[in-house]
């Protein structure tokens, strides 16, 4: 979901990791050579997802890379065999938390809104039952730093991996 802090905590994970770290938003900036906003204006959130399933498809045949992803990602069923290539993790943080640091934000049109705490738990609500499909939840606090939640990530990744071991890739 839109600022839960996938950005900020997965930057911290792959650091703690040695991994790489992508983020599809901005990938599929540098491809369209447009910002998010502008893709939406210009062609739509039809297309915006087009591209973002092509981005996604290419960042999830890497090995060792930490990937934040659009909060949309969940929602083309597609997206979700290429997400399986590794693992999951859903950052569920409260409605009123993602308010507090998006409040000034303007780079997500789809919070273009009078009320964002409306339309953020319209949102929220509208994709719980995808993003529970996860591998791993942590609910966020608001005092948690970055680097303390991906510290629990790290923790929680070999019980998670019992149940679910990654097939090796070919890049
Ligand atoms: N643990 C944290 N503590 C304090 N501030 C945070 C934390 N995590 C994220 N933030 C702040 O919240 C804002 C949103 O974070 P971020 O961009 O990482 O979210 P995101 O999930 O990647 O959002 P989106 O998917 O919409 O791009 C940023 O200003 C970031 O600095
Ligand atoms: O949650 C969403 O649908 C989105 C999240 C952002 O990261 C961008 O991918 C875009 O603004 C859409």
């Amino acid at each position: 979901m839109m600022g839960t802090g996938k950005t900020t905590v997965g930057k911290s994970l792959a650091k703690k990791l040695g991994y790489r770290f992508f983020d599809t938003d901005e990938s599929i900036e540098r491809v369209a050579n447009q910002t998010v906003r502008e893709i939406f204006e210009e062609y739509g959130e039809s297309d915006f997802r087009e591209l973002e399933t092509k981005v996604l498809a290419e960042l999830s045949t890497l090995t060792r890379s930490a990937i934040a992803t659009g909060g949309g990602i969940v929602l083309k069923p597609m997206n979700w065999s290429y997400l399986h290539q590794g693992l999951i993790i859903w950052l569920d943080a409260p409605v009123p938390l993602i308010v507090e640091r998006l409040r000034e934000d303007t780079t997500r049109p789809l919070l273009d809104t009078p009320n964002l705490t409306d339309t953020l738990t319209e949102l929220l609500e509208s994709r719980r039952n995808l993003y529970a499909q996860a591998d791993l939840r942590l609910e966020i606090e608001a005092d948690r730093t970055p680097d303390a939640i991906a510290d629990t990530i790290i923790k929680r990744i070999p019980t998670v991996l019992k149940s679910k071991p990654i097939p090796p890739s070919k890049s």
